[in-house]
């Protein structure tokens, strides 16, 4: 297969999709990989390396999109990238469809085949591609926050973890999942008070045998959430419904009860957000402040951190990217389930409910694709 790794475009997004070891992989296995010029820079790889593991260096997107049967990327195509995508082109990337109607729609008018990371499901229902970049983002949710809460970042001027005589900081995250459970525990490690709270009992009895004594557990509910939202100097949203529009569990009149200064720092962003506020920033401009309340959106935290979150991602995603390549995506999504689940668009057709739903699209059966 002729694979083609891009650079990425998103504002400061460092991550790239293939280190150079994983093209050495590709080619072992007889395939061909092309990479746009520089697309390793950011996060350490130069294109001497990429070439020394047998890939050709292509200078422009423009070849690389026109040249690969299937693209591996880290984030969503962004709208001058639409029009490069080819009829049944295979794309191996983070889409996030739910939270952006015109991605869907671009990627059903070029008639795309869209195997998403974030809906690649075990049998277990956890996420294997959405993992390691939830590590990362639940483990710098408390350090932006901390940030955040500095006086001349318009925060409230806590420190989280107090000092001997001075009270910690509230930290109350939502969602007790992967995000959620690196965000307590960095922020216990901060010495804060913490409190978690998740709509599953299981989760947090599971929680409260792993935490350190400064995180408590609260079963998630309007009412527990709008008591907890009056003390909390930081809010850490962490919620996910699977390939769905992430809830409001913060609307926008409860900011009216939050202490000015309040940060909010809503991971979930990239699925909508958890927070009826929120909507996605860059890490160039990562703030903006409502009713008092500073709230950080960046909907690709991981990409600040490359040289960490680029090996996390891609050990992941390596294994799957040469199923895709040595078996073709149709008999690797027929022999492998998780990797069916990962399919949201196959050639203009939406396969996946979550996303069918949030557009009131037509839904394709998978089935229907793969026979
Ligand atoms: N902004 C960014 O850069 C990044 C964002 N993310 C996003 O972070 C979000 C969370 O991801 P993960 O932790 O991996 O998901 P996860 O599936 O591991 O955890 C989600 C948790 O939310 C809980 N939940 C669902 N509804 C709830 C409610 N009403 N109240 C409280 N808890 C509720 C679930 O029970 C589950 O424990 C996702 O949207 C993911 O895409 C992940 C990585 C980077
Ligand atoms: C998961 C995701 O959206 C990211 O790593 O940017
Ligand atoms: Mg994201």
């Amino acid at each position: 297969m002729i694979i083609g790794l891009p650079k990425e475009i998103k504002n400061n997004e460092n991550r790239v999709a293939l280190t150079p070891g994983g093209v050495a992989e590709f080619v072992k296995n007889g395939h061909t990989v092309y990479v746009q010029a520089t697309a390793g820079e950011g996060s350490g790889f130069s294109d001497a390396e990429y070439s020394a593991a047998g890939a050709t260096i292509l200078p422009t997107i423009e070849e690389v999109y026109g040249i690969a049967e299937m693209i591996v990327k880290v984030k969503e195509p962004i709208e001058q990238e639409y029009a490069l995508i080819k009829e049944g082109q295979l794309l191996f990337t983070y889409f996030h469809f739910a939270s952006y109607e015109p991605l869907t729609r671009a990627m059903i008018e070029r008639k795309a085949t869209c195997l998403a990371y974030e809906t690649v499901e075990l049998k277990d229902r956890s996420l294997p591609l959405l993992i390691p970049m939830s590590e990362v983002a639940g483990r710098m949710a408390p350090q932006e926050g901390a940030k955040y809460l500095e006086k001349p970042l318009k925060g409230r001027g806590i420190l989280l973890g107090g000092v001997p005589g001075v009270k910690p900081a509230n930290v109350l995250v939502l969602g007790g999942g992967i995000v959620g459970t690196q965000a307590a525990k960095i922020a216990a490690g901060f010495g804060a008070n913490v409190t978690i709270m998740d709509i599953s009992l299981k989760r947090l009895r599971e929680l409260d045998d792993i935490m350190p004594a400064n995180v408590t557990t609260v079963m998630s509910n309007h009412y527990n959430i709008k008591e907890a939202i009056k003390t909390s100097d930081l809010i850490i949203g962490a919620v996910l419904i699977p390939g769905a529009k992430a809830p409001h569990l913060i609307t926008r009149d409860m900011l009216k009860d939050m202490r000015p200064g309040t940060v909010l720092v809503d991971v979930a962003v990239d699925q909508g957000g958890c927070i009826e506020t929120c909507k996605p920033t860059t890490h160039e401009n990562p703030t903006f402040i409502i009713d008092d309340v500073v709230h950080y959106c960046v909907a690709n935290m991981p990409g600040a951190v490359p040289y960490t979150s680029t090996l996390a991602l891609t050990n992941a995603t390596l294994p799957y990217a040469l199923l895709l390549a040595n078996k073709g995506w149709k008999q690797a999504c027929q022999e492998r389930d998780e990797l069916k689940l990962g399919l949201n668009v196959v050639d203009g057709k939406v396969v996946y409910p979550g996303v069918a739903q949030a557009f009131n699209l037509p839904l394709t059966d998978v089935a229907e694709v793969l026979a």
